[in-house]
């Protein structure tokens, strides 16, 4: 039976979730997928890095505190020294989750890049790469006989890539408007219920749904990612960051929501695309009021939702979790589970 080798880069919320499920549930895995999963490296910013060919007794590596410890106690090195890790050591795939970076994407593009280069695929939930550099890496990857899989960038382990894909082909599509960051939708839910704007954060950050500066999810940023993502990857866009307009929920007061909700209305960050009568893709991420018999309005705390606009199907709507380290690290499995399928297909196939 195949057996993956993989390295994971950060080892925080998601990937962390992962070696979890590897540790607890690797068994059931290899019996039920066809292939087993070996972690044989890990590198994170606060833990330094930790190489094992043999594979990494992930119950201990998963005790090791943030702060109070490093992998140099227990044979690695207190540096994450990612390059290196990455290039050389011998893992079949690399799990990316490091911080999203939503202006340039570094400096996880480049782990990207240095995995691709050197013979691994990736898989990743982080949203910079793939949003500001997807093109270049996906071509990256194709041209190398690689993978280079993200379905965990966009509503989290909800699989809205793949379906879209799977779906769109055969119909014109003419845009989408989703709630696509779990963050702001739950805080505006706790709001409502009558949390401060603080308190509401602080409970998102404890529930492993923010981004380490939750700002990115309020302010809207995370969101335009996530719409650069889906109007690139679905609607066949060349958009760059500054073609999305954005605004978060700052601004909005706990009066605001309680207007709303005298007026039959409740807030929501909706993020949007369409594709105008001249080819050209408009896309924004903006707060809007909408009425409680709209689609989005029934969508509540971290989960998401995306209705896309088609023309034999009329609206088609994908909803589930948008944030959460179990959702997470569920979508780097089920990328792990496309490339074992594709490689399936290619030795049916040689
Ligand atoms: N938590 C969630 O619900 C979701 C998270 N994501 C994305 O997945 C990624 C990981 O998320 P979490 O695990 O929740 O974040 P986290 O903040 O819990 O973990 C990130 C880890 O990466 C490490 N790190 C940061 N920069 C590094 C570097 N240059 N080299 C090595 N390690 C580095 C940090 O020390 C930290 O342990 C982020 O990009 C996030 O945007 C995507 C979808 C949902
Ligand atoms: N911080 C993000 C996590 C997923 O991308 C969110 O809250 O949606």
């Amino acid at each position: 039976m195949t057996t993956y080798d993989i390295a994971l880069i950060g080892f925080g919320g998601v990937n962390r979730t992962l070696a979890e499920l590897i540790a607890t549930r690797g068994g059931e895995l290899r019996r039920d997928l066809g292939f087993g999963l070996r972690v044989v490296a890990i590198t994170d910013l606060r833990l330094g890095s930790l190489v094992r060919g043999e594979g990494i007794d992930l119950e201990k590596a998963l005790r090791l505190v943030p702060g109070a410890a490093t992998f140099r106690d227990h044979g690695g090195s207190a540096e994450a020294d990612n390059e290196r890790i990455i290039r050389t050591c011998p893992a079949d795939i690399i799990c990316e989750a490091t911080f999203t970076n939503p202006t340039d994407g570094e400096p996880a593009a480049s782990h990207v890049r240095w995995a691709l280069d050197s013979g691994k695929s990736v898989c990743t939930t982080n949203k910079g790469p793939v949003a500001l550099h997807g093109a270049e890496l996906k071509a990256m990857a194709r041209q190398n006989g690689l993978h280079f899989e993200f379905e965990g960038a966009v509503m989290s382990g909800t699989p809205v890539l793949r379906f879209a894909k799977r779906l769109f082909p055969g119909l014109s599509l003419h845009g989408f408007e989703g709630i696509l960051n779990g963050t702001s939708n739950y805080v505006l839910g706790r709001m409502e219920d009558g949390l401060s704007f603080d308190e509401a954060v602080r409970e998102a950050q404890q529930r492993g749904y923010a981004e380490a500066d939750p700002t990115a999810d309020i302010d809207g940023y995370d969101v335009q990612l996530k719409v650069l993502i889906l109007a690139n990857e679905l609607l066949g866009a060349n958009l760059t960051l500054a073609d999305v307009k954005r605004e978060g929920i700052s601004a909005l007061t706990p009066g605001d929501l309680r207007q709303a909700g005298s007026e039959g209305r409740r807030w929501k960050l909706v993020g949007s695309a369409r594709r105008n009568p001249d080819g050209t893709v408009t896309a924004q991420v903006a707060p809007a009021a909408l009425p409680l018999d709209h689609g989005l309005a029934g969508v509540s705390g971290a989960n998401n939702a995306v209705s896309f606009s088609t023309d034999l199907l009329g609206a088609v709507t994908v909803a589930g979790p948008g944030a959460g380290r179990m959702e997470t690290a569920y979508a780097l499995l089920s990328d792990i589970i496309a490339m074992h399928e594709a490689r399936s297909r290619e030795t049916a196939n040689a």
